[in-house]
């Protein structure tokens, strides 16, 4: 293997090229990214006065080995001193809130949770629990998350608890996501347990364990819930960008959109914006239309099944108040789709991650994040939607839902169109055909990103190593 092209400058794609400039076997990496920055969704701004606000993901999660793995890389590109941990014990990981009948809700959590009755569940969690275990084993190869939990733990919490993680997870609408493809641990543990508890108690065929270096296990004895870094989430793909420079075989390509992709005798012909590039194998981490859109036409069965991966969009909205204003201490909350289609959660940044706040006098930072699966019907075109009437909405939510009677100090609206891949009813199929089509076909062509195998952080990094170890055998 003597040179891999990486389509797109994302995390995944900036995972991607890291992994491939750690094996022997590869002599270049070309990243090409189409915008003049390099991360994708992981923006941060950072204000003069030293606070940090988020537009895409603000914290990620340590557990299970995608968490190991996303840690192993941290601590390899010298990141491990900026590092925020979150601890289980703190309020940010106990308290998340749902906003139902206009009023706050904490979620159950705990043994002691799930043996009460906690409004707005009209009885304790328990009672879903103790039947979930005798509900039969669902007969169709995939089913909608609502459809699933409904079946088995009961349609009140489909309604409520599942509608609004969809929401804060997905930005979509459970009805029509797969819990195959979103939630694959429910839907192995329906698999080969005949139940979601004896999935859990017992386990269900996890992935498989990555060995974890010196953070991970600082990670497990501090027991973290989630972290971010000292000058916010961007500065992941800033050390990634760092470290790639450094290391002499990647060379880092921004401005350089991909826009048409040529099957060589050797490999790719690439024409980008900037001109043409020879790569022997190629590996996307472009969103999959973007791929599809590239694609030659002699290859439009795979085209075809890329575009069809559909993208919401999400208005991420950053409220600074001044003073302590949260009446309630926690990670956020989140609205059911039934209380109000347009604003999907508020996310209480200055709890988990106070050494964002700004250091001049005690403020709350805020993010509403609205839209989703809802946004067209709810603020029509995202081409034509104004930053105002979303600043508007917003801060009406903060006022209705935290009682803050008076107007941000500080303010900004980030429209994210087609931020958030939807995996609907039958996603894996699509996905397990596209890879057949290019193994059959032979094509040096891998599939990366959060199009196909999970929408974290942690996926998206990990479906990096996984296209590198399927390439080249395992990264040193
Ligand atoms: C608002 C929001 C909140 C989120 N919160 C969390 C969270 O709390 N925790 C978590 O784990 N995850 C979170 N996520 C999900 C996570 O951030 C994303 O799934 C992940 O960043 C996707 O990475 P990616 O590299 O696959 O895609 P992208 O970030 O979309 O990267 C693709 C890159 O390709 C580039 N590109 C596009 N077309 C071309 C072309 N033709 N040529 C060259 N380059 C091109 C783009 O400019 C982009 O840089 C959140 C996402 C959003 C939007
Ligand atoms: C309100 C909208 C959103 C909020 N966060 C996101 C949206 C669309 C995006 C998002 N949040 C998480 C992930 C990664 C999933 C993962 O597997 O790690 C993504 C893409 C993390 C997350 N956020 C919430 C949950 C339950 C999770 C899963 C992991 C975990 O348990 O920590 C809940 C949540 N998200 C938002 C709010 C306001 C909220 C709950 C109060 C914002």
């Amino acid at each position: 293997m003597k040179t891999v092209a990486v389509l797109g400058g994302g995390i995944g794609g900036l995972a991607t090229a890291y992994y491939l400039s750690k094996s022997p076997q590869v002599a270049k990496v070309i990243l090409l990214e189409s915008s003049g920055r390099y991360g994708g969704w992981l923006w941060s701004t950072r204000r003069s006065d030293g606070a940090v606000f988020e537009h895409g993901p603000r914290g990620i999660r340590p557990a299970g080995a995608v968490g190991v793995n996303t840690l192993n890389l941290v601590q390899d590109i010298g990141l491990e001193k900026e590092i925020l941990p979150v601890p289980y014990s703190h309020n940010a990981s106990k308290n998340r809130y749902l906003y139902v009948n206009e009023k706050l809700h904490k979620m159950p959590s705990g043994l002691w949770g799930a043996l009460q009755t906690v409004s707005p569940f009209s009885r304790p969690i328990i009672h879903s629990i103790a039947k979930e275990i005798l509900v039969k084993k669902g007969k169709e190869d995939d089913e909608s998350i609502h459809s699933f939990v409904s079946r088995r733990l009961g349609k009140e919490l489909a309604d409520i608890a599942i509608d609004s993680l969809c929401r804060g997870v997905f930005a979509g609408d459970c009805r029509r996501l797969s819990v195959r493809s979103c939630f694959p641990p429910l839907y192995r543990a329906e698999q080969s347990r005949g139940s979601i508890v004896l999935g859990m108690l017992l386990g269900s065929g996890q992935d498989q364990a990555v060995r974890p270096g010196a953070l991970a296990k600082r990670s497990q004895e501090e027991s973290w819930a989630q972290w971010s870094l000292l000058r916010g989430m961007g500065s992941l793909p800033e050390g990634l960008a760092d470290w790639l420079q450094q290391s002499g075989k990647a060379q880092l390509c921004s401005e350089a959109a991909v826009k048409e992709l040529h099957l060589s005798s050797s490999g790719w012909e690439i024409q980008t914006e900037g001109g043409t590039i020879s790569a022997d194998h190629v590996i996307s981490a472009l969103p999959a239309d973007a791929l599809a859109s590239a694609l030659p036409p002699a290859l439009e069965p795979l085209s075809k099944q890329a575009q069809e991966i559909s993208y919401v969009t999400v208005a991420v909205v950053n409220l600074e108040y001044q003073g302590a204003i949260l009446p309630v201490e926690g990670f956020g909350h989140l609205i059911p789709s039934t209380e109000n289609k347009g604003v999907l959660g508020v996310v209480y940044d200055s709890v988990p991650f106070p050494q964002h706040n700004s250091p001049d006098g005690v403020t709350t930072r805020l993010t509403v994040m609205m839209g989703g699966a809802w946004f067209q019907e709810v603020f029509g075109s995202p081409d034509a939607v104004s930053e105002e009437s979303l600043l508007a909405v917003a801060t009406q939510a903060v006022r209705a839902h935290l009682g803050a009677g008076f107007p941000p100090s500080w303010s900004k609206v980030a429209l994210q169109k087609n931020c958030i891949p939807q995996y609907y009813l039958g996603h894996w199929k699509r996905v397990e055909s596209m890879r057949r089509y290019v193994a059959e076909k032979n094509l040096p062509l891998s599939l990366v990103g959060s199009s196909y195998d999970g929408v974290s952080v942690n996926d998206v990094i990990n479906s990096g190593r996984v296209a590198v170890e399927q390439l080249l055998g395992p990264t040193p």
